[in-house]
């Protein structure tokens, strides 16, 4: 199987007992065993996806001019339009953040732009919570535990992808180079291009497009939390040849003074040595994303969970 498939009809349609349960399984293990899979069934209305996806292009296609409009207001969250350049290739973006901050900008030009993106938005942070619910009652953690350490949702942020095509002989085809997601689950709407993989034991596995699904991964921050129970799979994305990729990221987030460490479920109460140190989750998500943004920055060079690995030969269990 090349990615697993889950269906949340019976969560969604609040079924009885048993199949969530069966549901709840099935993602809970996909998650452990892949850290990277697809649901069905999920709630987002396909007309949604649909035309989430008509606006985002009217966006893309704008002038410049307009594009550059839309400039962040915050320097904490910046939504908004922007471009990267350098190694980490020339993709383009639009940031938005939860509505009710007022941070979000959009162009007038483009009609149902912000209700559009930002009712994608709720949906998909209502799934986040569902999905975390549904992963904490997999690992047999308290009632809502993790809905409870979790409860800072003004970090949530949906980012827009436009991926520039490449010519066929081009050298240099990567589009998103392999990382891991910091953040705790990852949402992701991609058009028909194609060009996701994911990483599973040392292969790297196309994710191709499968209308109305979305495709969901494990963060760095839940693989801290479990002791690495749970595994953010490492993924990137191929620019396709002669065409535009569109995609649309949804980062089910953390506050980012919440300080993560495994937690004693996965360590203490199992006679497990902690795999991580204990840190400020900003301090993994500013330092990589300062990494990422600067052009001269090399891929090994970019901060990512391993950097508050407690070494083997440190930890007082062994
Ligand atoms: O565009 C995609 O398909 C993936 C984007 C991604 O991995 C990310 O934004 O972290
Ligand atoms: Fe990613």
């Amino acid at each position: 199987m090349a990615i697993p498939v889950v269906d949340l009809a019976s969560i969604i349609n609040h079924s009885n007992e048993d199949d969530r349960k069966k549901a709840v399984n099935e993602f809970g293990k996909a998650c452990l065993e892949f850290g990277f899979l697809r649901i069905i069934n999920h709630g987002l209305p396909g007309e949604l996806i649909t035309s989430s996806r008509e606006v985002t292009e009217k966006f893309f296609d704008a002038p410049i001019d307009e594009k550059l409009e839309c400039k962040p207001v915050s320097s904490i969250l910046p939504a908004g339009y922007g471009k990267m350049n350098g190694s980490f290739g020339c993709n383009e973006w639009l940031m938005v953040c939860q509505p009710a901050l007022g941070f979000n900008v959009f162009p007038s030009t483009v009609p149902h732009l912000r209700e559009t993106l930002e009712e994608v938005y709720m949906y998909l942070q209502n799934l986040g919570t569902m999905v975390e619910n549904m992963v904490n009652d997999y690992l047999g953690l308290p009632n809502s535990f993790l809905n409870q350490f979790n409860d800072d949702r003004s970090k949530d942020v949906l980012m827009c992808w436009r991926y520039p095509p490449v010519a066929a002989d081009d050298s240099n085809k990567i589009g998103r180079e392999e990382h891991q997601d910091t953040n705790c689950f990852t949402f992701l709407l991609q058009d028909d291009a194609g060009g996701l993989e994911y990483e599973k034991d040392g292969s790297w596995i196309p994710v191709p497009p499968l209308e109305g699904s979305l495709v969901v991964n494990v963060g760095s921050t839940i693989q801290a939390l479990t002791n690495k129970k749970l595994v953010a799979a490492r993924h990137r994305v191929w620019k396709p040849e002669g065409r535009t990729r569109h995609s649309l990221a949804f980062f089910y987030n953390i506050g980012s003074e919440k300080w993560i460490e495994p937690l004693p479920k996965f360590t203490d109460e199992i006679g497990e040595a902690p795999k991580y140190k204990g840190f400020i989750y900003k301090e993994l998500l500013e330092a990589r994303l300062k990494k990422e943004r600067n052009p001269h920055t090399l891929r090994e060079e970019v901060l990512n969970l391993e950097h508050f690995a407690i070494p083997v030969d440190d930890c007082n269990y062994c």
